[in-house]
């Protein structure tokens, strides 16, 4: 509040030579105890009550001027100066009354003590109210209390916080009220004693107090709690010292912890690390990595972006310094959001886990055979494992004639790979219908024709019944792969020759005829060209399946497919036998395995192998498990195209069959044919000079005459 404000601005106005009466009469109208004696609105000095009573005692009459009454040391105030300002002037000047004036140094007014009390008064007013107010709104909780420790104010925040009306409480006792408080305001009613800050359990609130005694004219009149609720922080506060008692066992967890643990927040930056991850990559501080990415520290260590995000992720098997590891991740999931991982790496006493990783590899190794056999579907070649060159022209060469349908001979001698390479060429050449297999060698002569013909129903006694197809049939839109054709009989061949030429057959005991779609691959180990000029083989026939010719080299010339071949049948023994431990074979067994000659070709290496896994005790298979036994069928057995390889009792005796067939077969020719060679040599589709030397071999003639 100012000056201006406050001060009469009717006041008084004299001049030199205005009377006593008449100033007198003028203060009574005014109800003013000075008057301001002005000339031409400028200010000569002032007559107040006193002065004027001092002339007037003075003087015997009530006219005299009042000239001698003028003060001119007039204290003045300027308008715009506090209230308070102009009472400490007043009071340093010690005067009642004062002129007020404005910048133009005009009179605007007087100012009495009267008027500077009322304003005083009001501005006491304006703060208590302001005072009020900012107790009420203080965030704080105030209670104040008179020296009997009544309650004498409660501001809002303190009902709100202790849901209490000041009306129900004011003057009551304190102590009913705020037990815990009382020592505390006694004191400082009592002893003036402050208390600073205190801890105090209030109802079910925890506050922070200080206590203040209220001092008034220097006196101790009462005492004031001011209080702030830490009920939240206390809450918060005890989380943090649970989190910061968390944090110090997990530190302790992950101290103790023989592996390695590293966290992640969810950028993937790393927020704790322990000592067996920081000793594996050499990393002397936590500092040098902390909020450092991962990725950075440790790019080994795979990380996924969480599919299933409560979901731990399957565990990797990683190389990580010399150090095989075991790297699992689990994420940190709170209120369904990842929000980091968790990455353990077991890396010491992996021998412990030795078992688990003998399974592992065991379980590597299937896959990677079935995987394996997934692939020989993509490239139909891949079974028949080879490095050598002259395989692998020979399957390019293969690859190249797939496709079309002439029929195919695949010489080369037994156990070198001749139906891998048949099965591969059906599958390049992506013929709908199956591949079918017929061994000539193997089914009996008198059992042939149905298995490749088939029967019709009641064809002979035991025939099954509704039929049964033959071999062609079930190769229609397929291969027909005509193993150790060379085996076959001549009236076989002519029967073959006849569902070659025409594409048809007729199944035992049948009428009806059927169309055929087959290709004919067909394979010996036999030199069918020989078989052709020894009478045995028809010549047609030779020209009909010997379109195109492919020959799989022996072993004993490919020597160097040794080493591939071992490793293909280690793998092989490994999952066939259930012996994934024997994972080596010494250089001295290898070695011997090149340096045999192999007539039973890669079967005979594989018996071999099969053997040496059964004989292996330890990992490693030695030398001495490369047992070659010469009286392994499939050394002997089939073990070369030139009959000069042909060994042992077994191979003798059909031979000798062949023969017998072959003479009977011819002499039915003859007889069919009234004992004319020509005729007879056309049937049996060879050249008649053919049919001279198997005459002169089985000396055939009298027998003939005989017949005739
Ligand atoms: N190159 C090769 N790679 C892998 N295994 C092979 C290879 N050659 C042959 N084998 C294996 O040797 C065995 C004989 O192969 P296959 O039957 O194909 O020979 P073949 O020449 O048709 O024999 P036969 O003339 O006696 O019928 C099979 O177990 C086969 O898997």
């Amino acid at each position: 509040m100012h000056v201006g404000e406050l001060s009469a601005t009717t006041f008084v106005k004299l001049q030199p030579d205005t009377t006593a009466r008449e100033t007198m009469e003028l203060f009574l109208q005014n109800r003013q105890d000075i008057g301001c004696v002005m000339e031409h609105e400028h200010l000569l000095g002032i007559v107040t009550k006193y002065s004027l009573y001092r002339l007037l005692l003075k003087s015997t009459s009530m006219d005299v001027t009042i000239q001698p009454a003028i003060k001119t040391n007039v204290i003045s105030l300027q308008e715009n100066i506090s209230v308070y300002r102009a009472r400490d002037i007043l009071l340093e000047k010690g005067v009642g009354h004062a002129v007020v004036l404005n910048n133009n140094k005009n009179v605007v007014g007087v100012l009495a003590t009267s008027d500077l009390i009322y304003g005083l008064v009001a501005g006491t007013n304006h703060l208590m109210t302001r005072l009020q107010s900012l107790v009420d709104n203080l965030q704080e909780s105030v209670i104040s209390v008179d020296t009997e420790l009544n309650i004498t104010a409660i501001n809002a925040s303190a009902q709100k916080l202790f849901q209490l009306e000041d009306t129900e409480i004011l003057g009551k006792p304190s102590g009913n009220w705020f037990p815990t408080l009382y020592d505390d305001l006694s004191n400082a009613v009592l002893h003036s004693k402050r208390t600073e800050v205190k801890k105090i359990s209030l109802h079910s609130t925890i506050v922070i107090a200080s206590i203040i005694p209220i001092q008034e004219w220097g006196k101790i009149n009462g005492a004031m709690a001011v209080l702030k609720d830490i009920t939240e922080l206390e809450k918060v506060a005890n989380e943090l010292e649970s989190t910061k008692r968390i944090e110090k066992v997990l530190d302790s967890a992950l101290a103790v912890a023989y592996d390695g643990v590293i966290i992640t927040d969810q950028d993937g930056n790393i927020t704790k690390a322990n000592h067996g991850f920081m000793e594996l990559y050499g990393i002397a501080s936590f500092s040098q990595i902390e909020h450092q990415p991962l990725q950075n520290i440790a790019p080994e260590i795979q990380q996924q972006q969480n599919k299933n995000k409560k979901d731990i992720l399957e565990a990797e098997i990683i190389q990580i310094n010399q150090y095989k590891a075991i790297v699992s991740q689990t994420p940190i999931v709170q209120n369904d959001k990842t929000i980091g991982s968790i990455y353990k790496i077991i890396y010491q006493h992996l021998h412990l886990w030795k078992d688990l990783f003998n399974q592992i590899d065991k379980l590597e190794r299937e896959i990677s055979y079935y995987r394996g056999e997934l692939n020989k579907n993509n490239d139909p070649f891949t079974p028949l494992i080879s490095n050598n060159g002259k395989i692998e022209q020979l399957k390019a060469d293969a690859t190249a004639v797939a496709p079309s349908l002439s029929n195919l001979l695949i010489n080369g001698e037994s156990g070198t790979g001749k139906e891998l390479l048949a099965n591969g060429i059906h599958l390049v050449s992506n013929r709908k219908g199956a591949f079918i297999k017929i061994n000539c060698a193997a089914v009996p002569e008198n059992l042939i024709e149905s298995e490749l013909f088939g029967y019709a129903d009641g064809a002979f006694t035991g025939a099954k019944k509704g039929g049964r197809p033959g071999k062609f049939e079930q190769a229609d839109k397929g291969t027909l792969f005509l193993d150790e054709i060379g085996d076959m009989s001549l009236p076989m061949q002519a029967k073959l020759l006849r569902a070659v030429q025409e594409k048809e057959i007729e199944r035992i005991g049948d009428t009806q005829t059927r169309k055929m779609d087959v290709r004919i691959l067909a394979a010996s180990n036999k030199n069918i060209g020989k078989l052709v000029q020894e009478g045995v083989f028809r010549e047609d026939l030779y020209y009909r399946i010997n379109v195109i010719q492919l020959e799989i080299p022996p072993l004993r010339d490919r020597l160097d497919d040794i080493p591939l071949l071992t490793n293909h049948f280690m793998k092989k023994m490994q999952t066939k036998l259930d012996k994934p431990s024997i994972n080596d074979i010494s250089s001295e067994a290898v070695e011997k395995l090149r340096n045999y000659h192999w007539p039973g070709n890669v079967r005979q290496m594989e018996n071999v192998m099969e053997r040496a896994f059964l004989y292996a005790q330890t990992n490693r298979i030695e030398a001495s498990h490369i047992l070659i036994d010469a009286k392994d069928p499939s050394s002997t057995e089939h073990s070369g195209i030139n009959e000069a390889n042909e060994h042992g009792s077994v191979k003798t005796n059909r031979k000798k069959r062949m023969e017998e067939t072959d003479k009977v077969t011819i002499l039915d020719a003859l007889k069919q044919a009234g004992g004319n060679r020509t005729i007879a040599a056309k049937k049996l589709g060879i050249s008649r000079s053919t049919l001279y030397q198997k005459l002169k071999k089985y000396e055939i003639k009298e027998k003939l005459e005989f017949f005739l």
